[in-house]
C-alpha cells in the first residue's frame, strides 16, 4: 500500500503537505495510493480525497501505534508517570495537554513535522475563542453557550491549580511564559477538535505488562484521548464514507461504503447535533444533512412551563413539590436536557416523567423511542 509522498499531494503549492508526507513515510505510516491529501476540493482546509473509485472495506491509511501522540508516547512519558498523581483532573485530559505543549514547543520533536501543518498552532475557530457577546447573541437558545462557559473555567482552574505548579516543578524542561495559558487554551482546543478516543476492549489480557496503566487510564470509563496524524485530516459528515478501526498494532481507515474518484473521504467524529459540532468542531452542517442533528429542552424549562400553565398557588406548590421529590429521587435534574432527534425522543424515560412532574400525567406521549442513549461529551 505504501506510496511516495509526491503521489498523494496533489496540490503542491501547499508547501507543509510535502514534508508532512514524507514525515509519514519515515514513521511507517502507510497511505493508499489511490487517495490524496489536498486543501482544495475539500469541505474545509486539509482533507482526503478519492483519485479513483474506491469499493466499501478499502483500507485508506495505517498509522503505527508508535506515530500516535500520547501520554503514553511522548518523550516525557516517564516523567507524567512519575507525577501522575498530581496531574489527576476531572477532564483526564491534562497529561495529553503537558505533552502537546512540549512537544508543539520544541523543534526536534519527531512530531514537528505534523505540528507543521498549523503555523503558529492556530486552533480552528471554535466559540471558546469568541468574545462573550457574540456567543451572546449568535448562540442563544443552544446548549453552545453553557458547554463554553463550563468549558473556559475548568481550564483556567486546570491550568492554575495543576499545570503550573507541574511547570514550577520542572523549570528545566517547561516555563510559565512559553508554555502559558494560552497556549494550554489552543491544545485544548486541538484536542477537542483533532484527537479521537480509543473504545474500550472489553476483555484485557491479564498476562499484559501495561496491566496497570490501563486500569489507571480506564478508571473515569474511558481511555485518555491521543493524536493520531494523518486521520485528523478527514472531514466530518453525518452521511460519512470512512471510518477508524483499532487493531493492536495500528489504527486503519477504512472504507464503508463505495467511493468515486473526486469525490472527499468523510469520518465520523460522533453522532452529533450542530451544536455539539459547534461547540467542539466550530462548525454545523447545513440543513438537512445533519441526520443525527437533535433539538435538546431543558428539562428546567418544561418545569418553568408547568409553573405557567397552573390556575392556583396550590398547583404551582404542587408541581414544585414533585419536581423537588423526583429530583431527590435523581430522576430529573435542574442540569438534565431532553433531547429530540430527527426520528423520535432520545431520551424516552425522561420525558415520560417530566410531563408526569409537570402535572401532564394523563397526556400520552406521542413519539416511539428514538434509540440509544443520549451521547455525552466531556466536560470540556
Ligand atoms: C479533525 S480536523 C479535520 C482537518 C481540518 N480540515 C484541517 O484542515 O485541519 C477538524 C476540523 O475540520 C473542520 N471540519 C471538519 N468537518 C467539517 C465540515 N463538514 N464542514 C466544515 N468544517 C469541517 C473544522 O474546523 C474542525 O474543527
Amino acid at each position: 500500500m505504501g506510496s511516495c509522498p509526491a503521489q498523494v499531494v496533489e496540490d503542491e503549492g501547499d508547501a507543509l503537505l510535502l514534508p508532512f508526507l514524507q514525515w509519514c513515510q519515515k514513521v511507517n505510516i502507510q497511505l493508499n495510493p489511490k487517495v490524496y491529501v489536498s486543501t482544495q476540493g475539500t469541505v474545509w482546509q486539509y482533507g482526503m480525497l478519492a483519485r479513483e473509485d474506491l469499493p466499501a472495506g478499502e483500507v485508506i491509511f495505517s498509522v503505527p501505534r508508535s506515530a500516535l501522540l500520547s501520554q503514553r508516547t511522548t518523550r516525557i512519558r516517564d516523567l507524567l508517570e512519575k507525577e501522575q498523581d498530581i496531574l489527576d483532573s476531572s477532564s483526564g485530559w491534562v497529561p495529553l495537554l503537558i505533552s502537546l505543549m512540549y512537544e508543539a514547543t520544541d523543534e526536534s520533536s519527531l512530531w514537528a513535522p505534523y505540528f507543521g501543518l498549523w503555523p503558529q498552532l492556530t486552533p480552528p475557530d471554535l466559540p471558546m475563542f469568541w468574545s462573550e457577546d457574540e456567543r451572546l447573541q449568535l448562540l442563544k437558545g443552544t446548549g453552545v453557550i453553557e458547554a463554553v462557559k463550563g468549558d473556559l473555567e475548568n481550564m483556567e482552574r486546570e491550568y492554575s491549580d495543576i499545570v503550573l505548579p507541574f511547570i514550577r516543578k520542572h523549570p528545566k524542561m517547561f516555563c510559565p511564559q512559553k508554555h502559558s495559558l494560552d497556549l494550554y487554551k489552543r491544545m485544548v482546543a486541538f484536542v477537542m477538535a483533532y484527537s479521537f478516543q480509543e473504545p474500550l476492549q472489553e476483555e484485557e489480557d491479564d498476562d499484559d505488562d501495561d496491566d496497570d496503566d490501563d486500569e489507571e487510564d480506564c478508571r473515569k470509563g474511558t481511555l485518555p484521548p491521543m493524536m493520531v496524524p494523518v486521520a485528523d485530516l478527514l472531514n466530518h459528515v453525518a452521511h460519512h464514507n470512512a471510518q477508524l478501526e483499532f487493531t493492536p498494532e495500528s489504527l486503519r481507515m477504512v472504507t464503508t461504503r463505495p467511493v468515486m474518484a473526486g469525490d472527499e473521504l468523510f469520518n465520523t467524529y460522533g453522532e452529533m447535533g450542530n451544536w455539539q459540532l459547534l461547540h467542539m468542531y466550530g462548525f454545523a452542517e447545513p440543513h438537512p444533512n445533519n441526520s443525527n442533528e437533535t433539538a435538546d429542552i431543558p428539562t428546567a424549562t418544561l418545569q418553568e412551563a408547568a409553573l405557567l400553565g397552573a390556575e392556583s398557588e396550590e398547583e404551582r406548590a404542587q408541581v414544585r413539590d414533585r419536581w423537588t421529590f423526583l429530583c431527590h429521587m435523581g430522576m430529573v435534574s435542574e442540569e438534565g436536557t431532553l433531547v429530540f432527534g430527527c426520528e423520535g425522543v432520545l431520551t424516552e424515560d425522561e420525558l415520560r416523567t417530566c410531563l408526569k412532574v409537570s402535572d401532564y400525567d394523563s397526556a400520552p406521549i406521542p413519539y416511539e423511542a428514538g434509540g440509544g442513549a443520549y451521547r455525552r461529551y466531556p466536560s470540556y
